[in-house]
């Protein structure tokens, strides 16, 4: 049986009192009621909830507190202007009223589940790039001694054996600690979050105690929603203070990592890849010819420490050292961390090979880059895979930071030999009009745009056209969306695979060369 955010919850929490909540958040409410659960979605109410109607940037949330009491909701927490329309439409539900409702979600989500992120290892991971691939490393540490844990990021809530997919990279505070009771109820080895810049900037992980969280990079992104760098930097920064975390690891590769160590308000170790100035190097960083994943060294308190980690390319050096760290500042043994590394999964959608088992097919591989700087590192490691031509399949999301655009085209261009330009996830925006916004960045590192193929009917077509015209000795990359399982467009999400795609697609040359060898015959 399938398993939706909704079924993830403790079975039993004695949750506490409407008039608990109100002394909590410097309120009052007449009405008495047990809570047992707590949303701000009403779409994932439980009988016993609490429900949080916070004023949205799209409609208030209080549009959405009948439908929540329909599905079980005993009271509301919202603002005044919320509660006005609760009371109208459901006279006998308790209301808490405050000014800022989103402001209470954590803490009063985590009086209702029993502060579940105290009572475990809770470790935590920012930055533009290599959060997921960063949670996923630390996961299979924190899990090293065989018991499973929690694992919140783009794309997947793991609550152990349950599985869901998700679209935010991190969710919402109740959710957060909601799958934490669960965690906990099920007696998981800790749980590791993945924190978007957005998570702290819309108090997403308020009354988190974070044992230790780290710092990949800051790179070109979200500028539609904080306008520039400076104000996506202190969005992030914000993570690394004392109501959150307890200690930090910031990797010094980039200006803003270097100018975070001197500012955070917890205590951070520092690590570099790159010869910075930190407490951390990386040394000897070399292909492992063993995974084909990288081996290095870590040097620092005055001795080395020798990790390796399956995944293959630099940036991989990078979030495996971010990884080693968070893990070593939460007191994790340092062999076992070097033993979860050296065996961690694939990341889905992440330098993903796609297998074939024929010497005839090009080499494929599915990837989540999305930035012109994540796009650079990528197509640098692919370069090196294959001998033949590099061949890039991508596009830009809609309705996300427009500015970044031209870039992203630049950096195709400066990277891959053959351009198939398609789409992502369109959302609102037209088509047509993105892919020209990515040509013209094409068309400064490549007037002739020879080697560039615009795909305008399908992502399903540029992937195939890419796959099908490849060379045995080539390398086809298809970025972008990793391992989404949707492609939105116009509110639609449509189930979409970039690796179910190219599977077909490799067998469609499988099929091609029997036939060819049949007419031959
Ligand atoms: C800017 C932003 O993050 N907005 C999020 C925010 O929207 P909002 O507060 O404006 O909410 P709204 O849509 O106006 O609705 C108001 C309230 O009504 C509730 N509601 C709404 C509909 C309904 O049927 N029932 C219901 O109860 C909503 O849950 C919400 O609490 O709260 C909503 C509910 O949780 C989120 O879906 C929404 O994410 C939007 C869709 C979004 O695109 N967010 C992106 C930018 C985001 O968060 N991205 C980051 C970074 C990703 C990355 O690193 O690449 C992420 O963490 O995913
Ligand atoms: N440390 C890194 N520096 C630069 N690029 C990276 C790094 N790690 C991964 N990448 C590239 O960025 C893509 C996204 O990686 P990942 O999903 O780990 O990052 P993310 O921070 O979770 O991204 P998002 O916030 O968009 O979910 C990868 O597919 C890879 O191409």
């Amino acid at each position: 049986m399938s398993v939706t955010l909704s079924d993830l919850r403790p079975r039993e929490n004695a949750g506490t009192s409407v008039s608990e909540i109100a002394d909590l958040v410097g309120a009052t409410c007449e009405r008495a009621a047990q809570v047992s659960g707590v949303s701000v979605d009403s779409n994932d109410i439980a009988p016993g909830d609490l429900f949080i109607a916070v004023p949205g940037a799209a409609t208030h949330g209080a549009s959405f507190a009948r439908l929540a009491v329909e599905r079980g909701a005993v009271a509301v927490l919202t603002d005044a202007a919320g509660a006005r329309q609760v009371c109208r439409e459901c006279p006998d539900v308790p209301v808490i009223v405050v000014d800022d409702p989103r402001h209470v979600e954590g803490e009063v989500a985590a009086r209702v589940y029993g502060d579940p992120s105290a009572a475990m290892p809770v470790l935590g991971v920012t930055g533009t790039n290599g959060k997921t691939t960063t949670a996923y490393l630390l996961h299979a540490i924190i899990q090293g001694q065989g018991v499973p844990a929690l694992l919140q990021g783009t794309g997947v809530q793991k609550v152990g054996d349950d599985s869901v997919y998700t679209v935010r990279t991190t969710a919402e505070a109740p959710v957060l600690h909601r799958l934490m009771a669960l965690a906990r109820e099920r007696g998981l080895a800790g749980a590791v979050l993945e924190i978007s810049a957005h998570a702290v900037s819309l108090e997403r992980i308020n009354a988190i105690h974070f044992d230790a969280v780290g710092f990949t990079n800051l790179q070109h992104d979200h500028l539609d929603y904080y306008g520039d760098m400076e104000h996506y930097y202190r969005a992030k920064a914000g993570l690394f203070a004392p109501e959150h975390a307890r200690v930090g690891v910031v990797c010094v590769d980039d200006e803003w990592g270097r100018r975070l160590a001197g500012e955070a308000e917890i205590p951070v170790v520092t690590v570099s890849t790159a010869g910075e100035d930190a407490d951390w190097q990386v040394a000897d960083a070399r292909v492992d010819s063993r995974t084909g994943g990288t081996c290095f060294t870590l040097r620092g308190e005055g001795s080395d420490w020798g990790l390796s980690c399956p995944l293959p390319g630099d940036v991989n050096v990078q979030n495996s050292a971010v990884a080693a760290l968070v893990a070593r500042q939460a007191g994790i043994d340092p062999d076992q961390i070097a033993r979860a590394l050296a065996g961690a999964p694939q990341v889905p959608g992440r330098m993903e090979a796609i297998g074939s088992d024929s010497p005839d097919d090009p080499l494929v591989i599915v990837d989540y880059a999305h930035t012109p700087e994540a796009l650079d590192a990528v197509l640098e490691t692919a370069r090196g895979l294959s001998s033949g031509k590099l061949h890039v399949v991508f596009g830009t999301d809609g309705d996300r930071d427009a500015t970044k655009r031209p870039d992203v085209g630049r950096a195709a261009a400066r990277g891959a030999d053959v351009l198939w330009v398609t789409d992502e996830n369109p959302r609102t925006e037209p088509a047509h009009v993105m892919r020209s916004q990515l040509l013209e960045g094409i068309c400064d590192e490549r007037p002739s745009l020879e080697g560039v193929t615009v795909v305008e009917t399908s992502r399903r077509d540029a992937i195939r056209e890419a796959i099908m015209a490849a060379a045995a000795d080539d390398t086809v990359i298809i970025t972008g969306k990793g391992a989404e399982a949707y492609q939105e467009i116009n509110y639609c999400f449509h189930p979409f695979s970039d690796q179910a795609v190219a599977r077909e697609c490799l067998e469609g040359r499988a099929h091609r060369r029997a036939l060819t060898a049949r007419l031959d015959q």
